[in-house]
């Protein structure tokens, strides 16, 4: 590409990184969340919320489970301010709940902070500057001695205000805005100039928040920039080490993950990562990939469709359909050998009664977040194959579809899906697979058959029928033995001196279908002519003597149909 030139890393890198971290293979807890929906994302938005939808947004994420959930930039406009003056004075804000507010180290924009906060029982207030390179140079025009002073002097009428409103408890937050860009002394200098104003002890511990507001390294330097911080910020005990990772490398994930790791105990993120130009950290990821390894996110994700429709609805942003875990692609499978081996997968944890989830390409069960295998997980096009189709046959309708079927109905159901350009639904898969197997009653129909036990045909479990049979328009009655059921059927219709019927059986299975069916029980019968050729038929009846009859006409209609041995 033209222009490459241009550019060159602007992040530092620890001197002698710690890269110990990267030993572990797993997080063991989750961290502390707090939702930064209604400040970050909201102020991404193209138009941001209301006041009416902000506090319904708020419940919303109360409902999720957040403690801690930044609610705006009170000094910022009319809509931020009144929002946090309804959660408090209308009692919204539950008691296990924290608000954030969001301010500039300015005097006049500390003080609405404070004012906007009045009567609140517990809030943390934060504040941020600019401290990267490139602000510096280019935004404040100011020395490192002067950002650090404007990231004290806003410290200390903070530590003012708050003292001025005791029936507030307070706790403090500070970001070194733009971090990423950020030689790695300055930031544990004005970050632990902020903890000297603030001197937080155990008990009232101080938020250090260090977020990748536009990251620009790999992920493993955030980690390592993280890693040094917690290591280096004076009375580390005191201090929830949180992380505000962006994405703008697609990154903000495997950013958080490992910053985690690296000493972070506390993450800022939005559902589905909304949030300036490529978005927020993912909340929702995060706590699902911690959920997917058997740690408890604290948060509840379980109703996702439900998720999905409210943070539309508010955002007016679309979540993409690969989006991890929300997306409505996510548990999909139309590829053959995926519907296969996800087929499989399912039927051996459900013989063994499996606790633990260990599916082939379902890193979750797709239920744990109020998605349907049936509408979610197999779906059929012309990518598809037989396991996938006998699943969705079997998991919706009850039909085992014998194994040696399964290709044949495998290539004609894509063979549909490939000519139509389209996916089949579960309905449109057994209208199909019905209309071409299940009770093919043309040319020939049997409309009665009557069995008299013949114990002296061939040994005991002799029979002879009497049939009535319709064949291309004509009726006849013919009367035959045989040493089964159905070999009765069969030499009774080859006594039909007008038609030769050229088959030998080559299997037949039978099951009773689901209680609820109006059709009890489903018959399987495979004809093979003189050349080899396999004809399948399916015969569905309430009674099994029937299905297996429907069965066998099935297959031989079928075997007419493509060699047209009875014409009219
Ligand atoms: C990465 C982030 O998301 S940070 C959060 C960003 N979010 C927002 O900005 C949304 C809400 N902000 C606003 O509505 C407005 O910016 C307000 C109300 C806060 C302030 O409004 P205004 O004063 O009119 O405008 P503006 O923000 O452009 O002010 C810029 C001035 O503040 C200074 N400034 C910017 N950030 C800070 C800060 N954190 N602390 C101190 N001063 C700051 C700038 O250097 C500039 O100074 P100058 O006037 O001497 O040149
Ligand atoms: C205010 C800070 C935390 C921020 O939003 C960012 O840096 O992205």
């Amino acid at each position: 590409m033209k222009n490459c030139e241009k550019y060159k890393v602007g992040y530092f890198m620890p001197p002698e990184p710690s890269m110990d971290w990267v030993t572990k293979d797993h997080l063991e807890v989750a961290p502390q969340w707090c939702s930064v929906d209604l400040r970050d994302g909201n102020q991404a938005l193209i138009v941001p919320m209301s006041l009416q939808e902000k506090i319904e947004f708020f419940q919303f994420l109360v409902k999720l489970g957040f403690k801690e959930i930044e609610v705006g930039f009170p000094a910022a406009s009319e809509t931020e301010y009144e929002f946090l003056r309804t959660l408090i004075e209308q009692d919204m804000i539950p008691d296990d709940v924290t608000v954030q507010v969001l301010t500039q180290s300015r005097e006049h924009i500390i003080a609405k902070t404070f004012e906007s906060l009045k009567g609140a029982k517990r809030a943390i207030v934060h504040l941020y500057n600019s401290t990267s390179l490139a602000q510096r140079e280019q935004v404040f025009r100011a020395s490192r001695e002067e950002i650090i002073e404007i990231a004290v002097s806003g410290a200390k009428l903070m530590n003012e205000y708050a003292e001025k409103m005791p029936e507030t408890d307070f706790r403090f937050e500070y970001s070194p805005e733009s971090f990423t860009g950020t030689e790695i002394d300055f930031a544990e200098e004005i970050c632990n100039a902020v903890i000297d104003v603030w001197k937080p002890t155990p008990e009232k511990k101080v938020i250090i928040n260090l977020p990748a507001t536009v990251a620009m390294s790999m992920p493993h330097v955030y980690a390592a920039q993280i890693s040094y911080m917690s290591r280096h910020l004076h009375h580390r005990d005191c201090v929830v080490l949180s992380l505000h990772p962006h994405n703008d490398r697609g990154t903000a994930v495997a950013d958080a993950e490992l910053g985690l790791l690296a000493g972070g105990d506390r993450i800022e993120g939005t559902l589905f990562g909304n949030g300036e130009r490529t978005g927020n950290v993912d909340i929702i990821t995060l706590a699902m990939n911690l959920f997917s390894h058997g740690v408890d996110p604290q948060l509840d994700f379980s109703n996702m469709p439900e998720i999905v429709k409210t943070y539309e609805k508010y955002t007016d942003m679309k979540v993409h359909p690969r989006q991890p875990y929300g997306g409505q692609l996510v548990f999909a499978a139309f590829s053959g050998s995926h519907q296969d081996a996800i087929a499989k997968g399912m039927k051996y944890r459900e013989d063994r009664h499996m606790k633990q989830w260990m599916v082939p390409y379902l890193p979750i069960d797709p239920h744990d977040v109020g998605r349907e295998y049936d509408a979610d997980v197999i779906r059929i096009n012309s990518q598809s194959g037989k396991g996938g189709i006998a699943y969705i046959l079997e998991h919706n309708y009850g039909f085992h579809i014998p194994m040696k079927m399964r290709e044949e109905i495998g290539y004609m159901i894509k063979g549909v899906s490939d000519h139509s350009h389209k996916e089949l639904k579960p309905a449109e898969v057994y209208e199909t697979f019905k209309k071409e197997y299940i009770n093919v009653f043309d040319p020939i129909d049997i409309t009665d058959a009557t069995f008299r036990k013949n114990s002296t045909y061939k040994g005991d479990d002799g029979y002879t029928v009497d049939i009535h049979v319709n064949i291309a328009g004509t009726e006849y009655d013919f009367t035959a033995s045989g040493n089964g059921r159905l070999d009765a059927v069969s030499n009774a219709l080859r006594q039909s001196e007008l038609y030769t019927f050229d088959y030998t059986f080559v299997t037949y299975t039978e099951h009773a279908l689901e209680e609820e069916s109006n059709s009890r029980a489903a018959a399987y019968v495979a004809i093979a002519d003189s050349k080899g050729k396999v004809f399948w038929g399916v015969g569905m009846h309430q009674d099994i003597i029937l299905a297996s009859i429907n069965a066998l006409v099935s297959a031989i209609n079928r075997q007419n149909k493509y060699s047209h041995f009875i014409t009219d």
